[in-house]
């Protein structure tokens, strides 16, 4: 889909085709859906990185609580959305040994009970070693500066997601 078929499409369209780009918040895709025209695919992803940043800080620990744990119970019971389960797959998370998923859900244990929200990493960008490594170093960050790592993953995850969706201007062309 190009970016002209993009800002022709009606309101339910765009939010079905665009509504988990930010994992489980259809409601920001349904907000940006007001700034069309968009003028590229970047502009697109800016307006949902500009809606994401005037949020209120209570706001941007919503939209991580409702990321699902990596290697967690949703991936066990098959109960994650498309999207999250192939990047979790891409990583590796779905083939972790028993100690490691031992491993992986002490750590996101900890990481929740020490933040208060789920720890979130572009799994796509890594693969177990790092997402295991990142996880235990993230654990250490001061609450305000680790906020703010995590949002920069899910503005990376959905940059990622909407690149699987819209087809680069330039490839339409050829
Ligand atoms: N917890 C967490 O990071 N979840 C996510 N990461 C990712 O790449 N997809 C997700 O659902």
């Amino acid at each position: 889909m190009d970016i002209g078929s993009v800002n022709s499409l009606p309101y339910e369209d765009f939010v079905d085709v665009f509504g988990n780009v930010v994992e489980k918040c259809p409601l920001i895709t349904a907000a940006v859906w007001s700034r069309r025209p968009f003028s590229s695919l970047a502009d697109l992803e800016a307006s949902i990185n500009d809606f994401i940043d005037a949020l209120p800080e209570s706001g941007k620990e919503g939209i991580l609580r409702v990321h699902p744990d990596l290697a967690g119970r949703d991936l066990q019971s098959g109960t994650l959305t498309r999207e999250s389960r192939e990047e979790q797959g891409q990583a590796g998370l779905d083939t972790l040994t028993t100690a490691e998923v031992s491993r992986m859900t002490r750590l996101n244990t900890e990481y929740k009970d020490h933040f208060g929200f789920p720890f979130v990493i572009c799994a796509r960008k890594n693969n177990k070693a790092t997402i295991l490594r990142q996880l235990e170093e993230r654990l250490r960050n001061e609450r305000t500066i680790e906020r703010a790592c995590a949002i920069d993953e899910v503005k990376k995850i959905c940059h990622l997601r909407l690149q699987r969706l819209v087809v680069p201007e330039m490839s339409n062309k050829l």
